[in-house]
């Protein structure tokens, strides 16, 4: 399923930008005054070859999972903070449940591997694959076969979206002690330091804490130095099961030309591992803001990514994809619905040398 999917996935028809730019240059406005929204709405055209874009119908995936590494003391709080979290999400009451209320979005929360059961919460989606990932800094985190599930219930995620006519999809994600995994995978595949890539996450106490995170990931990716040849290796040996869903959720979205938006530091790393296995999905994906999470910053770097939002926010959930989703859909409505010098009649005299900032690169 996972190989069908990356040979779905297609890089945009490039040959319609210049038709996708004329359009942007003739609504009524200077030629790039709307700065990142123009940006925006060019992407999701391409991405979608759709010449009416529309991001009316908006959806948030969360998917929930916990992580053997948190035995190795490396966070604010226990493991018994996600299906409290997740109850909450459900219920309408986290951060990110606010937001996609505030918004305008679904929410759909999938139990992929949180540690407790959670049979009896009736609006999670039950996909549980294991009770948590095994400790990466002992073993790996996940057999292939666990990773290549995880990556399978994305995918089928991505593919309900798609058939139920979402036309603007959102990564999100709990799991208390995910930000450790995604430092693993971002040191192994961007890659870089782990120093560079690690920080406090939900909340470290001290320097020395945080000291301590570093060490336990450099001691794992020693330990599983062979595995990170290989995207999908690197992912079942350091990622989490809440990860790879999301990684599925990106290929799986892309193969149906369903653009996501990527939240924060997390769905950083699972966006990522997609990229690699997959370099066409980078035309599906949005950066919907700059974690604080310190890392954030040099995978935005080394990917040549244009996050959205800059609020300084560090919650995961979803909440900065909730956010960047009115900013995406504001885009479309100017798109579609700005009227044009040409349907005025009027000359458009929207010369480039006038409007000199027009002529920036698209960054992503
Ligand atoms: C109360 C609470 C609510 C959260 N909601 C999202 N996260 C975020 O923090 C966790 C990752 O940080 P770390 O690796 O440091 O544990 C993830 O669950 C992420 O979604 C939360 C964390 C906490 C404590
Ligand atoms: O940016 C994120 O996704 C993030 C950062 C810290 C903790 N949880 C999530």
């Amino acid at each position: 399923m996972i190989q069908e999917t990356i040979a779905k996935i297609q890089p945009v028809d490039s040959t319609l930008a210049p038709a996708v730019q004329n359009h942007l240059d003739d609504l009524i406005k200077p030629r790039g005054s709307l700065g990142m929204l123009e940006r925006l709405a060019k992407r999701f055209v391409l991405a979608t070859g759709n010449p009416h874009p529309s991001a009316k119908k908006k959806r948030i995936c969360v998917f929930a999972a916990d992580h053997g590494v948190v035995d190795e003391g490396l966070t604010f709080t226990g493991s018994e903070f996600t299906p409290l979290i997740v109850g909450n999400m459900i219920e309408g009451k986290s951060g990110v449940s606010i937001f996609s209320q505030h918004v305008g979005s679904e929410l759909e929360v999938v139990d992929v591997g949180i540690n407790a059961d959670v049979s009896g919460m009736k609006k999670l989606l039950q996909r549980k694959i294991a009770l948590g990932t095994r400790n990466l800094a002992r073993e790996p985190a996940m057999t292939s076969d666990e990773c290549a599930r995880a990556i399978a219930v994305g995918i089928e995620r991505a593919n309900a979206a798609a058939d139920d006519g979402i036309q603007l999809l959102g990564t999100g994600e709990m799991g208390i002690g995910n930000t450790t995994p995604s430092s693993a995978i971002l040191a192994a595949l961007l890659p870089s330091s782990v120093r560079e890539v690690t920080g406090p996450g939900a909340g470290l106490k001290n320097d020395e804490a945080l000291e301590h995170k570093i060490e336990v990931i450099e001691r794992a990716l020693l330990l599983h130095q062979k595995a990170l040849q290989d995207p999908f290796q690197t992912l079942a040996a350091v990622g989490g099961l809440e990860i790879a869903a999301l990684t599925g959720l990106c290929l799986g979205a892309a193969a149906r030309r369903l653009p996501v938006v990527i939240d924060g530091f997390i769905a950083s790393a699972a966006a990522l591992v997609a990229f690699r296995l997959s370099s066409s999905v980078a035309d599906y994906l949005f950066y919907s803001h700059r974690s604080a999470e310190p890392g954030h910053d040099t995978f935005a770097r080394e990917l040549g990514v244009e996050p959205i939002l800059q609020l300084g926010m560090r919650l995961g959930e979803g909440t900065g994809a909730a956010l960047a989703m009115n900013i995406i859909e504001a885009s479309l409505k100017m798109y579609t619905e700005m009227p044009t010098f040409s349907s005025f009649k009027v000359e458009n005299t929207n010369h480039a040398r006038c409007f000199p900032a027009s002529s920036q690169p698209c960054v992503y």
